[in-house]
């Protein structure tokens, strides 16, 4: 299986602070790796520094063999990031469209692709309401269907089910799942959420900036005798120190 990102030493500060520091992580295509930690770990601007949103200060990042940031390699990546970035003037359906419009589907295709996206988040009856009525699960929802329109090789998903209630949640899952397994997508999810981290291949357990530990997730419970994922990184961070 080949290499979909290949990340090197990065480190970031933003004034004094250092916010990430020499991070190194190999993901595999196929893959679906989970970047666990607290809040202000790092993990957003690792995942916005692999979408070639900002830039290390040091170190190298590389997107489907490409050094990162490259424009060109945006239409293998769809970013649903952890604010939403909507027209809400537009409707629902406007927005799905102007997105797919950005990456030169064919007018079938593009019928396709908004009907499947917005099918995936369950939102096709509301498709036609301007988005500034959407609820804000219904706004995170449209994000997810916009980081899929255009099939993308890769996914970067920015906490992707919060706000989202629980059936639907399993559904999105579901479909990751199956975007991985049968379409060999590489998937990237930030998260909180222990039960979601079970169903990565990979996890990174982020924490200040650093990764802490990585592995599967039976690997990490086994390596650090825990139970559950909070102890994991409870066990790992206590070894760290
Ligand atoms: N543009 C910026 N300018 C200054 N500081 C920033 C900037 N972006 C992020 N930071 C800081 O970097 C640190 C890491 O933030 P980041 O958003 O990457 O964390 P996170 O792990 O994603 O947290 P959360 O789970 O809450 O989203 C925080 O201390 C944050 O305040």
């Amino acid at each position: 299986m080949s290499v979909s990102i290949e990340i090197e030493n990065i480190s970031k500060s933003f004034g004094k602070k250092q916010v990430l520091n020499g991070i190194h992580l190999s993901i595999e295509e196929g893959n679906l790796y989970g970047f666990i930690g607290p809040s202000g770990a790092g993990k957003t601007t690792l995942v916005k520094m692999i979408v070639g949103m900002d830039k290390p200060d040091s170190g190298s990042i590389k997107v489907l063999n490409k050094q990162m940031p490259n424009l060109e390699i945006l239409k293998d990546i769809g970013y649903m990031a952890q604010s939403d970035a909507l027209y809400t003037t537009l409707t629902g359906k406007e927005n799905l469209t102007f997105f797919a419009s950005l990456y030169k589907l064919n007018k079938a295709e593009m019928k396709y692709r908004i009907s499947y996206a917005a099918g995936l988040v369950n939102l096709t009856d509301e498709l036609n309401k301007k988005v500034s009525a959407y609820s804000g699960g219904m706004k995170r929802r449209l994000s997810l269907a916009i980081a899929l329109i255009q099939n993308p090789k890769i996914l970067i998903l920015d906490e992707p089910t919060v706000g989202i209630d629980p059936e639907l949640k399993i559904g999105i899952w579901n479909e990751l799942l199956r975007l991985k397994n049968e379409e060999g997508k590489t998937i990237i999810v930030t998260t909180h959420v222990m039960e979601e981290a079970q169903k990565c291949d990979y996890i990174a357990m982020v924490r200040d900036g650093r990764i802490l530990t990585r592995g599967t997730p039976d690997e990490l419970k086994t390596l650090y005798h825990a139970s559950t994922f909070d102890e994991v990184f409870l066990h790992a961070g206590r070894m760290e120190t």
